[in-house]
């Protein structure tokens, strides 16, 4: 498949095969993008090695090179210039030639003309904004995203290993791609599809409380997980929801990269929101990895965070009960 031409602002992706000077091959998954209209040489696209590289390839993945709609003007316009040299692609798609080491970001943000933006260009986050559907980084395919970060993690293992290219290193890439994506699936959902239709009419009008739910999810900060319990409590006016889907609601927050106050609230509103419950309350407590295997090395410490929404808020009744239930000293 010639991918001449692909053209500015276009992600491609595929394998390149890459020959270190002292002899050396092996492939990386690339997702990359494009803004020369022919010609170009990946190699200044990609992230790929800290190792002198001489001579290189790319061929198609199997259902690869599909153009994917222009980046903006803006993002092309932060990428550095292609470094001189480019060398041309053949018709069958590969491309060969010779070429120093050099790395850049693999894939940008690219902003979405729906996202408001602010005075400073950044998407402001209010406090009511739930994301309850899909993330646009979550509607890229899965080929596509377990690529991008298999590359990545070729450079790490560059960074930490003398033979990051040796047998129990050699499929890590792919597995930690694999294993990534699966811990943040969440972002590929949304609190719809995870409620399907498993809404009930009831006149159940007293608490429903779900506890001790497994938590596991990523601290934003450091990529390490923090993990724990939390327990769920609503007041139902007119319906009830399925139990299952309170514990997919606090799943599909958690297993998105988090910090423990924002899962809290997500959960609480996702769940206010579901239930038109006449009040809810969120409880969470966690151990943070960050704060145990490094950095402050407090292996005990635990952290707990609740969030009230409706009558919790106001009944301080509703609380003690919530902590009595909880087995929490009550406040
Ligand atoms: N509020 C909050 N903080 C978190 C959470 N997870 C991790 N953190 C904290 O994020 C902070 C990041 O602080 P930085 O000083 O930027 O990073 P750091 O140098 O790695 O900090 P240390 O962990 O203190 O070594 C740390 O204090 C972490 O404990 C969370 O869920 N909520």
């Amino acid at each position: 498949m010639a991918v001449r031409g692909l053209g500015q602002g276009r992600r491609y992706s595929g394998w390149l095969t890459c020959t270190t000077d002292n002899g050396l091959s092996w492939e990386n998954p690339i997702y990359a993008n494009c803004w020369m209209t022919a010609g170009c040489n990946p190699l200044c696209h990609c992230l790929l090695t800290t190792k002198p590289i001489d001579t290189f390839k790319l061929r198609p993945m199997k259902t690869a090179m599909t153009a994917h709609p222009p980046i903006s003007d803006q993002m092309a316009s932060v990428h550095a210039s292609p470094p001189p040299g480019s060398a041309p692609f053949a018709e069958d798609g590969s491309v060969s030639g010779t070429g120093s080491s050099h790395s850049s970001a693999l894939v940008s943000d690219v902003p979405d003309s729906s996202d408001p933006p602010s005075s400073s260009g950044k998407r402001q986050h209010h406090p009511d904004d739930i994301p309850t559907q899909p993330t646009k980084k979550a509607r890229l395919s899965n080929e596509q995203r377990e690529a991008t970060i298999a590359a990545a993690v070729s450079v790490i293992l560059d960074c930490l290993d003398d033979e990051p290219l040796r047998q129990g290193l050699r499929k890590t890439p792919a597995r930690y791609a694999k294993a990534l994506l699966s811990l943040t699936q969440g972002y590929k959902k949304s609190v719809e599809e995870v409620l399907g239709d498993a809404e009930f009419d009831e006149n159940h009008s007293e608490v429903v409380l779900i506890r001790d739910i497994d938590v596991f999810s990523l601290c934003e900060h450091h990529l390490l997980p923090f993990h724990g319990k939390l327990h769920v409590a609503y007041i139902p006016s007119g319906s009830v929801i399925g139990l299952s889907k309170i514990a997919r609601i606090a799943d599909l927050f958690a297993r998105r990269l988090q910090v423990q106050e924002r899962l809290t609230s997500q959960i609480a509103d996702a769940v206010e929101r579901a239930t038109k419950a006449a009040g809810v309350m969120v409880y969470v407590t966690c151990s943070h990895m960050c704060m145990a295997m490094r950095g402050v090395q407090k292996v005990g410490a635990q952290t707990t965070t609740t969030a009230v929404r409706g009558r919790y808020k106001q009944e301080a009744d509703l609380r003690r009960e919530f902590l009595d239930i909880v087995g929490q000293q009550s406040r």
